[in-house]
């Protein structure tokens, strides 16, 4: 059972290019799915413990993997059932039903058991579960103490995280080879629990990986203000957004911020006010140019943008800011540029998102020729030359006032740091998501940019 942080994101069609790949070099389905059953068997071995354990076995290679967890579970003397909504129909899963000498209960009417291990569908899943097998599945679950799902829960579309009808929330997700979208996307995710990957020892490479702990280390001896890194941040119509967003940068790393726009000197005194004009803008020790945060969309925040688009320094764009430009507007920029849009930024620049949050999140990238933080509980970050990242879920807390403008101010600060944009934008999202997480419950987004840089350390 492998820990999900910086691990492939497979589709359901790579995965099988990635089985079919494997087969073709001289792996059965058969041997894959022993592995997948095995590796299911071993992990619910361990999370069961002595109690008893019902295994749903659908009619597909998942139910399949079932049937063979079933088999190992049984010779190694634990006690286990089996339950199916009816025969298995793929060679493989045939196969696999010939292993288990136990008898098979209805699915309807089975019994419950304090372990449920949900191996109904996986990858295959294309609509609802039929009525009768989601409300047994339901049942099961809500009588059960434990519940793991086999790859992904049955009822999720892998691909893009969508929950057919009532799925159960399971303790643990076993996904099989590796991560799916189902496994970090909403609202799938939040049915999936737990994940672990299982390996079935096939490569599963991938354009797309799960967020991970990035390099974080501190400044080199020889360090100085500039060369960690200079934010400049526009001040728009409500002043205290971007000043988050400086207070962010600043507690993230940055070595010296200013705030563009605002000359009268109050607390932190470490942030630098000057005034918005051609001569601050030209600064060329700027690392990385933040605007967006309470800009306003008046002709004031249209000057200030235009201003800012006229500079090469790296940028980010965040907030009102987004509701000022089109991806072609910014699509010849040379310098680097990260966008970092919630639901509602992202519609109103790019249209209602079509397909997955992965997928718009590309597309995105593609258009704009930007790296996209398209946030959110399932935040996706995606560069123009494909590559994606997928945030694990995040403190729910992290739901208030102002949090954007925290990690925007954050992201800008790993921009001006020197890191590439899709990196910047990645420790960025990581360093928020572990000051959330450090601080718990019901905090405000001024916590939040201080506590960045207790996360950083
Ligand atoms: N990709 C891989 O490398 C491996 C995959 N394995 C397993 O294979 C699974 C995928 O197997 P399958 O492609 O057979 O798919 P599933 O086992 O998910 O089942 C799909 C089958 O059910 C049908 N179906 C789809 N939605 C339905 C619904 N709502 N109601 C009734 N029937 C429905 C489909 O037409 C198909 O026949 C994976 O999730 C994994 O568990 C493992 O056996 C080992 C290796
Ligand atoms: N329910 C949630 N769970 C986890 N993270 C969330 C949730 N809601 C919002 N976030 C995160 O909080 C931040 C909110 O940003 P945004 O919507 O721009 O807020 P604001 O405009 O108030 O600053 C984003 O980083 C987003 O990913
Ligand atoms: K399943």
């Amino acid at each position: 059972m492998i820990p999900i942080a910086g691990t492939p994101v497979l589709t359901a069609a790579e995965m099988r290019a990635a089985e079919d790949a494997a087969i073709a070099a001289g792996t059965s389905v058969d041997t894959l799915m022993q592995r997948a059953g095995a590796g299911v068997a071993d992990a619910v071995r361990r999370l069961a413990g002595v109690n008893d354990v019902l295994i749903l076995c659908g009619p597909g290679n998942n139910g399949g993997d079932g049937y063979v967890a079933a088999a190992r579970l049984h010779a190694a003397g634990r006690s286990v059932r089996v339950a199916a909504s009816g025969e298995p129909r793929t060679p493989a899963a045939i196969a696999a039903r010939a292993l288990w000498t136990g008898a098979v209960e209805p699915l309807a009417t089975a019994a419950p058991a304090p372990v449920l291990v949900d191996a109904l569908f996986g990858t295959g899943l294309s609509r609802a579960l039929d009525a009768e097998t989601g409300a047994a599945l339901g049942r099961l679950a809500r009588q059960a103490n434990l519940t793991i799902a086999v790859d992904v829960p049955s009822g999720v579309a892998t691909d893009d995280g969508t929950v057919f009808g009532e799925v159960p929330a399971f303790h643990v997700t076993l996904a099989l080879g590796a991560a799916k979208p189902a496994h970090l996307l909403q609202p799938a995710a939040a049915r999936c629990g737990t994940v672990r990957v299982i390996p079935i020892g096939i490569p599963t490479d991938s354009a797309t990986q799960i967020l991970a702990r990035p390099d974080l280390t501190a400044p080199p001896v020889d360090a100085h203000k500039f060369t960690r890194g200079m934010v400049a941040v526009v001040r728009g119509r409500m002043a205290g957004a971007a000043q988050l967003a400086a207070s962010a940068a600043m507690h993230a790393g940055a070595g010296y911020v200013t705030l563009l726009g605002a000359t009268i000197p109050s607390a932190p005194h470490a942030l630098v006010r000057r005034r918005l004009d051609a001569e601050a803008l030209a600064d060329p020790r700027i690392g990385a140019l933040l605007i967006g945060p309470g800009l306003g969309r008046d002709d004031d925040a249209c000057a200030s943008l235009e201003q800012a688009l006229a500079t090469d320094h790296p940028l980010v764009v965040d907030g009102d800011a987004l509701h000022l430009v089109t991806p072609e507007r910014l699509c010849d920029r040379h310098a680097p540029l990260i966008l970092t849009p919630h639901a509602g930024e992202f519609a109103a620049l790019f249209g209602a998102p079509a397909g997955s949050k992965l997928a718009a999140a590309r597309d995105a990238a593609v258009r704009a020729q930007a790296t996209i933080v398209f946030k959110g509980p399932d935040t996706v970050i995606a560069a123009p030359d494909g590559h994606a990242i997928i945030a694990g879920e995040a403190n729910s807390w992290l739901s208030t006032a102002g949090s954007g403008d925290v990690l925007a101010g954050a992201i800008a600060a790993l921009l001006a740091g020197g890191r590439r944009a899709l990196d910047a934008a990645a420790a960025g999202v990581w360093l928020h998501g572990e000051a959330a997480r450090r601080l718990g419950p019901a905090f405000i987004a001024d916590d939040l940019a201080v506590a960045l840089a207790g996360a950083r350390a």
